[in-house]
């Protein structure tokens, strides 16, 4: 089982799906269906596109609703001539506690490097917003076998000068570039594997007590009947998820991810 003294986090991203309105609709199904016990057993959260959050934060606000919820992307200026950017000072005052850094989608289709990537770690810490930092390899190096020494790299690369202090907060995302989508989720060991090898790194950079506190998600085609395998490997911590963060039902049932499987 994950480890009990971090607690899990089940992070849904919509990714580029849903209008504030529909938005609204998902965060009232999710945070309606979860009880009180299911909001101590697990950190829920979602990920909704910029133009929800005002929406998100008025209801998580008005409501009192136990559901987290940040931003997928971050800009990693404050403020200036950046026409289409998002700023953490912005994603601060929506009451965002997350913003997503290095999604593979952002890193293939926005030409994202480990530079870009380490900049938006240091705006989200910078702006007092969790970094979920992803990292993953594509099918050819997961076929050479070398998906660990890339994503150690990925993630040596976007910590660079960011202080153990901010990186305490840090959260990982181990997302498989060839599990993103295709239904096709990695193996609990596959996970496990990775997961481990970052938590070690993290130790390396770092010191043994950051390391050991520091959530590390997995994310690619986490539905609700693979969930538990992977959440009972040691250094897996929850479950960043796409599409299937998408239905409510579906969702609701993997944040209760003890009882699956
Ligand atoms: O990219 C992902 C989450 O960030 C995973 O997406 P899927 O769950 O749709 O495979």
């Amino acid at each position: 089982m994950a480890n009990a003294k971090r607690t899990p986090l089940i992070a849904g991203n919509w990714k580029l799906n849903n209008t504030h309105l529909e938005a609204i609709r998902l965060v009232q199904q999710i945070a309606f269906s979860l009880t009180d016990d299911d909001f101590e057993a697990a950190e829920i959260a979602v990920l909704p596109p910029f133009t929800s959050l005002r929406s998100v934060q008025t209801l998580v606000e008005g409501d009192k609703l136990k559901i987290g919820y940040g931003a997928q992307d971050i800009s990693p200026h404050e403020s200036g001539a950046y026409t289409g950017e998002i700023s953490g000072p912005m994603l601060a005052k929506l009451g965002c506690s997350y913003a997503l850094a290095g999604h593979s989608e952002r890193r293939e289709h926005h030409g994202e490097d480990d530079a870009t990537v380490n900049a938006k770690v240091k705006a989200a810490f910078a702006s007092d917003i969790t970094p979920i930092l992803c990292l993953g390899e594509g099918l050819d190096v997961r076929k050479a076998g070398n998906q660990v020494a890339h994503t150690v790299a990925q993630l040596d690369g976007a910590l660079s000068e960011v202080p153990e202090e901010q990186a305490r907060r840090l959260v990982v995302a181990y997302e498989p570039v060839w599990a993103i989508g295709t239904g096709e989720v990695a193996t609990p060991d596959d996970a496990q594997e990775v997961c481990a090898a970052l938590r070690e790194r993290l130790g390396e950079l770092y010191s043994a007590e950051t390391a050991q506190q520091t959530r590390i998600l997995y994310g690619g085609s986490v539905k609700s009947d693979n969930i538990a395998g992977i959440m009972a490997k040691s250094d897996v911590d929850g479950a960043l998820v796409g599409g299937a963060s998408l239905k409510a039902d579906e969702f609701v049932k993997l944040a209760r991810f003890r009882e699956q499987g």
